[in-house]
């Protein structure tokens, strides 16, 4: 049965959905949002019992002023980097605060999606408990389900052999669930964020843990000199050559935690050419011999894995903390087609939102994956140029420029990063968002004052900078967010460095002149 036919029908109620539901309804479109499970909060919604989402010590690895709606700050009793209970309550706040709650139908899950005759969308879902079947329509869809969903499993020779536990860091909800991990070896297969929690989690209570990784990592810690290390991620270093920028980090890197190989580290490249793997509670575990790194995984036998150098590994549990594929199992095998490039992971998407094929009416909201800062502020400002779209503000470009802008990225991050599965949606967010937000007239570089601006440039500015109704309250907001005192040094530097030059130059032109 077809109900109302939405202005905005949107697949999930994670953070990105949420916040493309506040900005619709604030627009004054009828807005539903689609949710599989029965509450807000996506990943952030901590349950033991079903695969995916946070485990139970996850923490953020962005610091607060980086991951936030805008105009919603974190309390300020919460730390810097909060757990996922209060990421969770934060999220409920907002739901409420915007009365977003009314507008989910939960416990639903989109089962197909796809485009009539007409141009209008129909997705249909099917509702637990019941398998009740549901089909709505609408004029547009944002897809906001994530893609943290369907877990990456590689083939690894040998594995049907092996006698112990087998589970992908999806399954792994902490040392307390799943099975006992008390006295038992574990091997990590897989060193990005996932290893990193995992392994410090079972390193708790297991007798002895290995992450096992084939191109290491540069581990950075949760704070660099005192301040979170997100904050470093400022504008001007976006503007530097990235390679600069990369010697510059792995400096901070070994100044705060000593020499990446010394602990085993042995990072394969340059660290900004992969995504960051964070880690605080690693480097002292490494320290202290509880957690070892050792090469990738040649084959694994009955009762452990022989690794690349030959060496070997005794292991009662292994478990793959090899990432996700990027899957929406609903979409018709015709949308399939135009969305996903022909490499795994790859997806032909202007700016990760739209397809030049399909245009504004199907939007892809957080496919993204920031190389630094967090997502949210990123799906912020996609919601807002959806709802700009909607509101005939604004509009795409032809499909043939959409189509050269997607290849040109696609070149650009083959080149910038590893070129793997990994970083296939990678960016960077305040790239990203300063030029959404110059299309629809919300720079953040919009002067103020010098003060301002040398905060913007030398500091990363926090979720509120690309608000456009200026009041006290949102420029008190930017001013919060601390800037570290290496940049605000870096800054002084080059502005008295920029002065000398202005000065050597004037006065050289002033007695050539005279
Ligand atoms: N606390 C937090 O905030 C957390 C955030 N996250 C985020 O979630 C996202 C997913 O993270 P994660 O699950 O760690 O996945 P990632 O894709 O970031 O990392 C996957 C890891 O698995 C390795 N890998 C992939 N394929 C293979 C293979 N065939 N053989 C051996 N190793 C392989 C990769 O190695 P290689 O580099 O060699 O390809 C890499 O080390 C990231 O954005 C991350 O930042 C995750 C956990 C916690």
């Amino acid at each position: 049965m077809r109900t109302t036919n939405y202005d905005l029908l949107i697949v999930g109620a994670g953070v990105s959905g949420l916040v493309t539901a506040k900005h619709a309804l604030q627009a004054g479109l009828s807005v539903l949002i689609i949710e599989a499970s029965s509450k807000v909060g996506g990943v952030w919604a901590f349950d033991p019992d079903k695969p995916g989402g946070v485990m139970y010590s996850t923490r953020i690895n962005v610091s607060k002023y980086n991951y936030a709606f805008a105009g919603f700050p974190f309390p300020e009793e919460v730390s810097d980097f909060p757990d996922h209970r209060e990421v969770l309550a934060y999220i409920e706040a907002y739901t409420i605060e915007y009365a977003i709650n009314k507008h989910i139908v939960f416990n639903t899950e989109v089962t197909r999606l796809e485009q009539s005759n007409s141009g209008n969308w129909i997705v249909n879902g099917r509702s637990s408990p019941g398998n009740s079947e549901q089909c709505w329509t609408a004029h547009s869809v944002a897809i906001a389900s994530g893609h943290h969903r369907t877990p990456l499993w590689p083939k690894v020779p040998g594995l049907e052999n092996f006698k112990g536990r087998v589970l992908h860091s999806s399954q792994y909800k902490g040392n307390q669930y799943c099975f006992p991990v008390a006295d038992k070896s574990a091997l990590i297969i897989g060193f990005g964020n996932s290893g990193v929690d995992v392994a410090c989690d079972i390193a708790a209570k297991a007798a002895s843990v290995v992450i096992s990784t084939r191109s290491g990592a540069w581990v950075l810690p949760n704070y660099i000199f005192g301040y979170p290390a997100d904050l470093y991620a400022a504008r001007v270093l976006k503007w530097l050559p990235w390679q600069w920028t990369s010697n510059a980090y792995e400096k901070a890197i070994i100044a705060a935690t000593g020499n990446p190989v010394r602990w085993g580290l042995r990072p394969a490249h340059k660290a900004l050419r992969s995504h960051p793997t964070v880690g605080g509670r690693l480097i002292s575990l490494l320290q202290s011999k509880q957690i070892r790194i050792a090469g990738g995984v040649q084959r694994v036998t009955e009762y452990g894995v022989v690794f690349d150098d030959g060496s070997t590994y005794k292991a009662d549990m292994l478990i793959f903390c090899t990432g996700y594929r990027i899957d929406f199992p609903f979409l018709s095998d015709k949308i399939r087609d135009v969305v996903f490039g022909a490499t795994d992971n790859q997806v032909n998407l202007y700016m990760n939102m739209f397809s030049p094929q399909i245009g504004a009416s199907l939007a892809f909201i957080g496919l993204v994956q920031p190389d630094t800062g967090g997502l949210l502020p990123v799906s912020e400002m996609q919601a807002r140029w959806l709802v700009n779209l909607h509101q005939k503000r604004v509009k795409l470009p032809s499909s043939k420029v959409m189509q050269q802008r997607i290849n040109k990225d696609m070149e650009y991050r083959r080149k910038r990063y590893v070129n793997s599965p990994r970083h296939t949606i990678q960016c960077n967010t305040i790239a990203y968002n300063d030029e959404v937000a110059a299309w629809i007239d919300s720079s953040a570089l919009r002067y103020r004052s010098p003060k301002f601006l040398f905060r913007l440039i030398f500091g990363t500015g926090g979720v509120d900078q690309w608000t456009n109704h200026r009041t006290k309250d949102i420029d008190q907001r930017i001013q919060n967010v601390p800037v570290p005192a290496a940049m605000k040094g870096l800054g002084w530097f080059v502005l008295s460095a920029g002065l000398m030059i202005t000065v050597t130059g004037l006065t050289l032109i002033v007695s050539f002149i005279v």
